[in-house]
């Protein structure tokens, strides 16, 4: 395990003096080069640190890390960093370790004798380790259970801060029910402060986060998601001669600038990006069809600028921490504002202007809603709670057609879609139905006329064209059939740890097989199958858990 390079702060100052403004600020700038705190990143902090339980909602990009990492490095002790995967924990361990900050992740695809390193520094008197990242799994776990109770009576449990809290409400009542038993680091170490944090803003998830982690009275922060320095903009597809050339052009205009183009299908990222390669800008394709070595080698060219665009599917980007993306382009309709939020989101981390564009396509919109449906279609026995599920789907969806399809504001629809309220003339003519309303409006009525001609012509090529067949391939792309096969009932049964003890080789061998980014392919593909099918994909999860539980 490396160890810390530069010392980090402790101090024996009475808590007022350690905790000021000033002295956080220090920290900030002297570990990250940061000149002031964010948004609510202050009042989380100051809340954790005077031992108060905390949930806080901020916008992707927004610096819900420095919320945990500032108190690591603030008071004597550590930190517990509970996070859904491990391409999260390895690139945030990275960037600390980077910036000489003792921090380590302990998970079971990690070498023995690296996890035995941990386990001895944490073991010592005062251990150099200051944040620690685990899966909920692991903390579930009897022996996790101990080694947390051993150093919270020696008084070394500073916070326990659960990153990506909505997993807990969107993973935790089945696939990773482990997420649900966080409640019990609240029952078994009440002294010690918890801080939640999510960029999902949906009211009941927030709810379901507090009474799960039993947070005692907690500060509620909230961030407006606005993204300011985003312009959202919309373009037809039905409208445009010929959308690849559009966006070539579009991409050309606006110079050598670091790009995400997000398509629905591997298949479209391949051929858009040879288009791009073709009319003379670096661009490559990335997607879990890749093998793993071609998508490490795209992602460091994408992240070290030697290839200006990337065109992947919604497989890239989560943990992704580049700043200056300066343009995030939608090849097709997302299924939902959250989604389309996350992903547009990845522009302008650096606060700096940015651009978010969706091409509108009926014909995206109509598979969209044919997927969406026929996911609901398969189930074997209707039940209300899958209907329920599927009219959830689709509203979401609604949000997006609406955003794209009607007119108005986009950023205020993108608010509202959070429950924020906003002015239109808030959004100050960056998108461009503030900007151009009349274009947009003209825009709209074109497309209303090509749609009556299509509706009274029949469904789309495309809509016909999707067989059940069809769909059938597209789900069993989710999926690695080779390694579900390869894997026995052990290691479908087995807890997370006796599967270190036990298969740890099996995992290790599945792991080699999968690429991470597939993994997170899959079990962003999972957690939609689960919303769209309710108890089908319950099964379908349970099924294939062994591949999933590789992610974590
Ligand atoms: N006070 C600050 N001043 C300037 N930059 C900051 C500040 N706090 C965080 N950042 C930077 O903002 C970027 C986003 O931070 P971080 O990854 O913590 O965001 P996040 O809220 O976790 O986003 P996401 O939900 O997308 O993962 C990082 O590059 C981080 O270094």
């Amino acid at each position: 395990m490396e160890k810390s390079i530069l010392p980090v702060v402790t101090s024996n100052r009475t808590e007022k003096q350690t905790f000021g403004k000033e002295y956080l600020e220090n920290l900030l700038k002297q570990h990250f080069g940061h000149s002031e705190f964010r948004g609510k990143q202050l009042e989380a902090i100051e809340a954790v640190l005077n031992g108060k339980d905390c949930f806080c909602l901020m916008p992707t990009g927004g610096g819900k890390s420095m919320c945990y990492q500032i108190p690591a490095l603030a008071k004597p002790g550590i930190v517990l960093v509970v996070s859904p995967l491990i391409a999260l924990m390895e690139n945030q361990v990275k960037m600390l370790k980077e910036r000489g900050i003792c921090a380590d992740f302990l998970s079971s695809t990690q070498l023995p004798h690296i996890k035995e390193k941990i386990h001895e520094d944490l073991n010592r008197g005062r251990p150099s380790t200051r944040l620690l990242y685990v899966t909920p799994e692991l903390v579930a776990t009897s022996g996790f259970k101990a080694k947390l109770t051993m150093l919270h009576k020696r008084g070394l449990l500073n916070l326990f801060a659960i990153d990506e809290a909505h997993c807990i409400s969107t993973w935790g009542h089945d696939f990773r029910s482990s997420y649900r038993k966080l409640s019990s680091l609240r029952n078994h170490y009440s002294d010690v402060p918890i801080l939640a944090l999510t960029a999902t803003a949906v009211p009941k998830v927030e709810k379901d986060v507090i009474q799960s982690l039993c947070l005692q009275q907690p500060l509620i922060l909230r961030t407006s998601f606005n993204r300011p320095n985003i312009y959202y903009e919309v373009r037809y597809k039905d409208l445009l001669k010929d959308v690849y050339t559009d966006l070539s052009n579009l991409l050309k205009s606006l110079g050598g600038v670091c790009a995400i183009v997000y398509c629905l299908e591997r298949s479209t990222c391949d051929v858009l990006s040879n288009h791009l390669l073709k009319a003379g800008i670096s661009s490559a394709a990335y997607h879990a069809g890749l093998n793993s070595k071609l998508r490490t080698a795209v992602l460091d060219d994408w992240l070290s600028s030697r290839i200006q665009v990337v065109v992947a599917t919604i497989a890239f980007g989560m943990g992704i921490d580049r700043k200056d993306v300066r343009f995030v382009c939608h090849m097709n309709i997302p299924k939902s504002m959250e989604g389309f939020y996350q992903e547009s989101g990845r522009a302008g981390r650096d606060l700096l202007p940015s651009r978010s564009l969706l091409y509108y396509g009926l014909d995206d919109r109509k598979k969209m809603e044919f997927i969406l449906r026929n996911a609901g279609g398969k189930k074997s026995q209707a039940s209300s709670s899958s209907d329920d599920l599927l009219k959830k789907s689709l509203a979401d969806f609604s949000q997006m057609v609406e955003y794209c399809a009607s007119p108005g504001c986009r950023r205020k629809k993108i608010l509202q879609s959070f429950g924020e309220q906003v002015s239109t003339s808030f959004c100050q003519k960056s998108c461009d139905a503030c900007k151009h309303p009349n274009q947009v409006s003209q825009r709209l009525e074109e497309l209303g006329r090509i749609q009556n001609i299509s509706r009274r012509g029949g469904p789309s090529p495309i809509f016909m064209s999707l067989s059940s067949t069809n769909l059938e391939r597209h789900d069993s792309e989710f999926w690695n059939r080779d390694d579900e096969a390869s894997l026995s009932d052990e290691d479908i049964s087995a807890s997370d740890d006796e599967v270190e003890l036990q298969s740890g080789l099996s995992r290790s061998k599945l792991s080699s097989k999968v690429g991470l980014d597939e993994k997170i392919e899959i079990l962003q593909r999972a957690e939609e199958l689960y919303y769209r099918n309710g108890d089908t994909n319950k099964q379908l999860c349970i099924r294939h858990q062994p591949m999933i539980k590789t992610i974590w």
